[in-house]
């Protein structure tokens, strides 16, 4: 078995920085967490990539081409959906060259663990195929997968952004049909008085938050109840949740990653782990209204 975790969000969002600050935790831990850039527009990142899909296709390749002439963010759709379709590339970069059948990823060690750095198009997991076809060749090399989508909290910071930050969220889990975990990303970037504010987002009470928002507009007053009956959804079904990660607290960083670990059941066998909750049970990983929460 091997572990996983999808790391999502919209441009900008933190997604290459979480990866090099769970890689750098790993190492400080003495474990491995190995980083896949699947950006193909990609130009820096904090990580030693164990794979990088640029040496499959570059984004140039789609934009430069006499027939595609995608401009760039066609051009990387493109580029993750010609990965999905070369899915051996990255079968043999990830399980081992020559490895086409299944038996073979069971010689994997038991701790291979890989977070895939994915570009911010939000569209790749919210709605169009690749992201999810993704998630099921993974699955189908013995990945357990974990989405995390990553939103910067400071786009949180009012009831109109939390509606639509929490819509997309809401998206990503419908499209990607993983477990699926919530990251407010650069808390540090808070001040301290939206710090505040930022605790009744975190544990949301949508009536108060959409209240704020149908005051505020003429769409907000003519759409009220609309707002209202979303509201009354996403509490209702406890559908989404937001853990906040303030990267240079280790921490923080330690408490999300064991939540993560959990989710996948990474380190099941390991008696010295310390946990927070118990972990879910094996038939229980498809109700998903447990990594949501649901009290
Ligand atoms: N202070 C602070 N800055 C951050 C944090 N995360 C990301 N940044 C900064 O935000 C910018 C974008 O971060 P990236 O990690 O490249 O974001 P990304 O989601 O990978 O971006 P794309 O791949 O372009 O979609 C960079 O300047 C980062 O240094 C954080 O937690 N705290
Ligand atoms: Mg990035």
């Amino acid at each position: 078995m091997r572990y996983g975790q999808l790391v999502m969000g919209p441009a900008g969002s933190g997604k290459s920085t979480y990866c090099a600050t769970m890689q750098r935790h790993g190492y400080d831990d003495k474990r491995v967490i190995k980083v896949v850039n699947l950006d193909p527009a990609a130009e820096h990142f904090d990580y030693q990539p164990f794979l990088d899909i640029r040496d499959l296709i570059q984004l140039d390749d789609a934009m430069e081409d006499e027939e595609l002439r995608y401009g760039p963010n066609g051009g990387l759709i493109f580029c993750i959906e010609y990965l999905v379709e070369h899915s051996d590339w990255l079968r043999d970069q990830l399980c081992g060259v020559g490895s086409d059948d299944e038996d073979d990823a069971t010689e994997e060690p038991d701790d291979d663990y890989v977070l895939f750095d994915m570009p911010g198009q939000i569209e790749l997991y919210t709605h169009l195929k690749a992201g999810n076809s993704l998630a099921r060749l993974l699955e189908s090399w013995n990945f357990r997968l974990c989405s995390v989508f990553l939103v910067d909290s400071q786009f949180m910071i009012d009831g109109a952004k939390f509606l639509s930050g929490t819509m997309a969220a809401l998206s990503v889990m419908a499209n990607m049909e993983l477990p699926h975990v919530n990251v407010l990303s650069k808390m540090d970037l808070l001040s301290k008085g939206h710090r505040g504010q930022m605790d009744k987002y975190l544990d949301p009470d949508p009536h108060a938050l959409l209240g704020e928002v149908t005051n505020e507009s003429a769409w907000g007053r003519k759409y009220r109840k609309l707002s209202e009956t979303i509201g009354m959804l996403i509490e209702d079904f406890s559908l989404v949740r937001f853990t906040p990660l303030n990267i240079n607290d280790e921490e923080n960083v330690a408490d999300l990653l064991l939540m993560i670990d959990n989710v996948i059941q990474y380190g099941e066998d390991a008696d010295v782990k310390v946990r927070d909750f118990d972990p879910p049970e094996p038939d229980e990983v498809e109700d998903d209204s447990r990594y949501y929460g649901d009290d």
